[in-house]
């Protein structure tokens, strides 16, 4: 894609709707050859109707499109076809057609009056089909295919008309994960390879923020924002734009974290260099709150537990531990229910996780550990020993049991 080309799509003072009801208002934005661009937005946001509209299904309630520079509204139906394909969600059922046959019928921009396939129509058609890598399928009855086989051979329908922008309702709806990274990868390449723009309406937050080049985030009648998506998706434009309370989006590392219900008590975890994520994602599920410290900015840990909501101490990337950090970290500590020691190495070099181990046992806080023995210079007596769980597995057996109880034996050995 290159931004000096001329747009393929400009827009401008659109709104779209039905009648005595207009969804959209007042949106401008412009397409250029070879663009992903992916509609983003929560249920009845009215994606499809602006879909609807730039493909000429509805007529816009204001404002105007111009596809190659020419408006909308003065294409031809040829000339509108040769230059877009749209594939909608509406259910067809063509009885009868073989796949081939079904996938022909989208060279009728460029056949005979009666719909004669040529030799180049039937080299269009299979290199649709296998660019949708669905060749295999040629023989097969259509109304017998599964959803994301179908789904395939839609796209390829629309490709067989050589298009130059390809229009989709949720492309990626009732698929399983194989068949929608599949489409997706398809769609990017198709935007990559032959320069089709690619306008797609879809669900997946962070599908679209990895393959999009532009994403168009639709709430409240109108466009919230419109750009790339390393500048326009972030955790707080995602929560406005789905009103998430349970759930952040996290741009970093690309994707949803599930806040915890945060009912089953508070856990502090002693983490650093990534070996807290897992611990806080299951503390998430079993429905603890958080707190965890002491990490660096730029580390795993640091990004998941803010996506998590939580409460974090944190000190400059690659800045040394101090002592006011770690006394930050104990006071977080001390409205703890319980500590979980991820298993981070401690050692001479950072002193505040062994510190911050002995805090919990000086507390009488119950303390699960991940770690194979008991790190050098921690100071344990009978009555107060980190409880050892050999894995995952064990961890989650004993903060079931410490939901139920909140207590847990402290001294077994669970390897
Ligand atoms: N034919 C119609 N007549 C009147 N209103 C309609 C019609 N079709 C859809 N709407 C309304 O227009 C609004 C936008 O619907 P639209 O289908 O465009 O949203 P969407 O963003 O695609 O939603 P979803 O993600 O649920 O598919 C909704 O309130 C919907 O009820």
């Amino acid at each position: 894609m290159s931004t000096n080309q001329s747009p393929i799509l400009e827009v401008t003072g659109l709104s779209v709707g039905y009648k005595n009801r207009t969804v959209l208002r007042d949106l401008s934005f412009t397409c250029r050859p070879g663009e992903f661009i992916s509609l983003l937005g929560p249920n009845g946001a009215g994606k499809t109707t602006l879909l609807r509209t730039l493909s000429r299904h509805l007529s816009p309630v204001a404002g105007e499109i111009r596809v190659q520079g020419r408006p909308l509204s003065q294409l031809s139906a040829m000339d509108l076809a040769r230059t877009m394909a749209v594939v909608l969600t509406d259910k067809i059922a063509p009885p009868m057609f073989s796949v081939f046959e079904f996938v022909a019928l989208g060279r009728y921009p460029h056949t005979d009056y009666l719909g004669r396939l040529g030799s180049q129509d039937q080299v269009a058609v299979s290199s649709s089909l296998a660019a949708v890598h669905a060749l295999e399928l040629a023989e097969r009855a259509f109304v017998d295919l599964s959803d994301g086989e179908r789904q395939k051979v839609l796209m390829a329908r629309a490709l067989a008309q050589a298009p130059r922008m390809l229009l989709l309702d949720e492309p990626t709806m009732h698929l399983d994960l194989k068949h929608r990274v599949e489409v997706m990868a398809i769609l990017r390449d198709l935007c990559r390879s032959q320069g089709i723009t690619v306008i797609a309406s879809l669900h997946d937050v962070d599908v679209a923020a990895k393959v999009s080049d532009q994403v168009a985030l639709i709430r409240d009648g109108g466009l919230m924002a419109w750009g790339a998506p390393e500048a326009v998706l972030s955790g707080d434009s995602v929560t406005t734009l789905y009103e998430f309370d349970k759930a952040r989006f996290n741009r970093d590392l690309g994707g949803i974290e599930l806040k915890s219900a945060g009912d089953h008590g508070r856990a502090f975890v002693v983490g650093g260099m990534g070996s807290g994520a897992l611990v806080y994602r299951i503390l998430a599920k079993k429905g603890f709150a958080l707190a965890t410290g002491v990490v660096h900015g730029n580390d795993l840990d640091w990004y998941v537990a803010r996506s998590l909501g939580a409460d974090c101490v944190a000190v400059e990337p690659m800045a040394t531990i101090n002592g006011a950090a770690t006394q930050q970290a104990l006071e977080l500590m001390d409205g703890c229910d319980l500590v979980i020691d991820s298993g981070f190495p401690v050692g001479p070099a950072n002193q505040a996780n062994v510190d911050l181990l002995q805090g919990a046992l000086d507390r009488g806080l119950p303390l699960l550990s991940l770690r194979q023995g008991v790190p050098p210079g921690l100071r344990v007596n009978g009555e107060s020993a980190p409880r050892h769980c050999a894995d995952a597995t064990a961890l989650i057996a004993c903060l079931e049991t410490f939901a139920c109880c909140r207590s847990f034996s402290p001294h077994t050995e669970e390897a």
